[in-house]
């Protein structure tokens, strides 16, 4: 028999650095599944977190990608306020070629055998329709479709929440959160960044756009009025704000000196490809990073309200602290002169212990 002693414990090795509390490997030869489900915390209440597909080159990726991710949702749900834990799940395959109804709901089936302890969403590479698959086999799900009673997309909020963000950043940097004739970059113009692009050029603000589909590219470009540019080029433009609303890590040892923006704030989650070094650097060199689950959470908390059956109203009201949540951790990063990750994460954080308090007191 061989050894796997030393890959089991890298395993656990991984879900004890990070705080993790569970992780679930779901294998269904009969119809392909290899997915990985990882909960985080689950403190304030069920693990919510996305179910992204992606074609990871290896397991040991997919398992680094699901723990990193879920991590977040767990600060996120903390952060706003709302009463969620954090999770996530990745499914190993091309989202283009290798899903199937039966796929998706035998993963639905994984879900519900975890009895609620992890609720699900749309995330890169699923869809609404995949939700629907999903909810055929479990309750424990959102973001589907309104004609079933869900809240439907939640990309309109989570765009709400980076145009406060940018605002509260806005204000700190100019003194005012007016923001006509200031300047983006919007670095993917998906879901989230076309919502974004209409909000800030309804602002009047001079907006670059860019996304590595062309056609989409010019095509929203056009239509809101904005100025196009090359992927290649987005460092090499000065502008005021950088808004990552594509996929995450964009801050790295490679980028990072060549950032000429005074804020950076977008959607795209974990945009710090080391969190504790980038966001000290950025930090140093005085540029405003508006922490990415903060500002990206209008689309959990429009989750939220499908599970608490809470109105669009509500959501919108919810989606609206944001802009105060941005400004305290720009508040507690000047006061203690920290990176503003560092400083949401212990807003966050504290949210957890106050209420693990209240919890064992009952
Ligand atoms: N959809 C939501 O409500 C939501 C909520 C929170 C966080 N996010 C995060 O925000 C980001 C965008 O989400 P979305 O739903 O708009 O995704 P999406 O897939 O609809 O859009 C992403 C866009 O980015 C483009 N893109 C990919 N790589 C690029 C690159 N290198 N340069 C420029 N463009 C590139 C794609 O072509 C696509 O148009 C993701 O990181 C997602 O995890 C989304």
């Amino acid at each position: 028999m061989s050894d796997n002693s030393s890959a089991v414990n890298s395993v656990l090795d991984q879900l004890s650095a990070q705080g993790h509390k569970k992780v679930v490997f779901c294998n269904d030869p009969d119809t392909g599944l290899k997915a990985i489900i990882a909960i985080h915390d689950t403190t304030l209440g069920p693990a919510i977190g996305g179910t992204r597909m992606w074609n990871y080159d290896t397991e040991a990726e997919a398992l680094e990608d699901v723990l990193r991710l879920s991590r977040s949702m767990t600060y996120k749900a903390a952060i706003t306020g709302i009463n969620l834990g954090g999770g996530k799940a990745v499914i190993i395959g091309d989202s283009r070629k290798g899903k199937s109804e039966a796929m998706m709901r035998s993963f639905g089936r994984f879900i519900k055998n975890l009895n609620g302890e992890f609720i699900t969403a749309e995330d890169v590479g699923t869809t609404t329709r995949d939700m629907e698959y999903i909810r055929m086999e479990t309750s424990h799900v959102t973001g589907v479709p309104e004609s079933i009673g869900g809240a439907g997309d939640p990309s309109p909020f989570s765009a709400k929440g980076v145009y406060l963000g940018i605002k509260a950043c806005v204000k700190e940097v100019f003194g005012t959160d007016m923001l006509a004739g200031k300047s983006v970059v919007v670095q993917g113009i998906g879901s989230v960044g076309e919502h974004l692009v209409e909000l800030l050029r309804n602002e009047n603000m001079q907006v670059y756009v860019s996304d590595i589909n062309e056609d989409r590219l010019q095509q929203v470009a056009a239509k809101y009025k904005a100025k196009p540019i090359s992927a290649d080029k987005i460092f090499g433009i000065g502008a005021d704000i950088y808004a990552p609303c594509a996929l995450g890590a964009t801050i790295n040892d490679y980028t990072i000196d060549k950032l000429n923006f005074a804020i950076i704030a977008g959607s795209a989650n974990n945009q710090l490809a080391d969190e504790a070094k980038h966001g000290k650097m950025l930090h140093d060199k005085n540029i405003l990073f508006a922490p990415d689950y903060l500002i990206n959470a209008g689309g959990l908390i429009s989750c939220y309200s499908e599970l608490t059956g809470f109105g669009k109203k509500r959501t919108m009201q919810l989606t609206e602290h944001i802009y105060d949540a941005t400004r305290s951790v720009i508040k507690m990063s000047k006061q203690e002169n920290i990176p503003t990750i560092i400083a949401a994460n212990r807003i966050a954080e504290q949210r957890i212990i106050d209420i693990k308090k209240i919890k064992s007191s009952f």
